[in-house]
């Protein structure tokens, strides 16, 4: 009877151990740098909680001329030009995403919203239920529309069936780093320079989500 009970015990602990970890997808535009640095960031929180995690960019769209107007960008897009692009089967590998993108006039840039459309396949085929998700954002001004760039992108998030997690109030970082409970998100000045250390939040942020698909993952089993 108690060698049964152990048994069982040793075989629940081997079964959590040989649980895979928590496979993260770091999904970013930027533009300028700032949500890609969010982006490592991220990478950093998550992988410190256990998980494999890939930081892929979206594919850039804008025309050459706009780009080459801009020395900040130019030199972004060079530096950054070996991140891998993210692809549908990274959504598919992925457990959970978190996603990062600058406002837009208060929404997503179209290099991001045009990554969303095109998960309509894998949306038909039920692919995306149960993804965890959180995002994060940027912006110019303080009140230049960081939680409504979050909230936008939680709306497509809604209609794939994902689990949202947000980071609320959930860990005292959040009251240092400039506290958007939405997703963390950062003011940037005219020359790139962020305003808020908000370093710690982000990782919080990641561990938070990781911890939680984590949860999400061992109720599968
Ligand atoms: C077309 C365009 C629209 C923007 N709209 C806003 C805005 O509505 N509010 C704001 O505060 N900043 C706005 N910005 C500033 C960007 O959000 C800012 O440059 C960005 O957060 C920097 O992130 P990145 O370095 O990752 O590109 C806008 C920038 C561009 C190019």
């Amino acid at each position: 009877m108690t060698v049964g009970i152990f048994d069982k015990l040793f075989g629940q602990k081997k079964e959590s151990n040989n649980m895979e970890n928590v496979k993260l997808a770091v999904i970013y535009y930027s533009s300028t740098g700032t949500n890609y640095k969010m982006a490592q960031w991220a990478k950093e929180g998550a992988e410190a909680a256990g998980a494999d995690v890939k930081v892929l960019r979206v594919e850039e769209l804008a025309p050459e001329a706009a780009i080459a107007s801009n020395p900040a960008w130019k030199e972004h897009i060079k530096a950054t030009k070996d991140v891998p692009v993210a692809t549908n089967d990274d959504l598919e590998w992925a457990d959970a995403i978190i996603f990062s993108a600058p406002t837009r006039f208060g929404n997503l840039p179209a290099q991001m919203k045009q990554f969303l459309d095109t998960t309509g396949g894998l949306w038909a085929g039920g692919k995306l239920i149960n993804k965890v998700v959180s995002g994060m954002s940027s912006a110019s001004n303080p009140h230049g529309g960081h939680e409504a760039t979050v909230q936008v992108l939680y709306t497509s998030m809604m209609h794939w069936g994902a689990i949202i997690v947000p980071p609320g109030y959930t860990d005292a970082v959040q009251f240092t780093s400039g506290g958007n409970p939405y997703g963390v998100s950062v003011t940037v000045d005219q020359e790139g320079n962020m305003q808020e250390d908000v370093q710690d939040a982000v990782k919080h942020q990641a561990k938070r989500t990781v911890d939680i698909a984590s949860m999400v993952k061992k109720g599968q089993e």
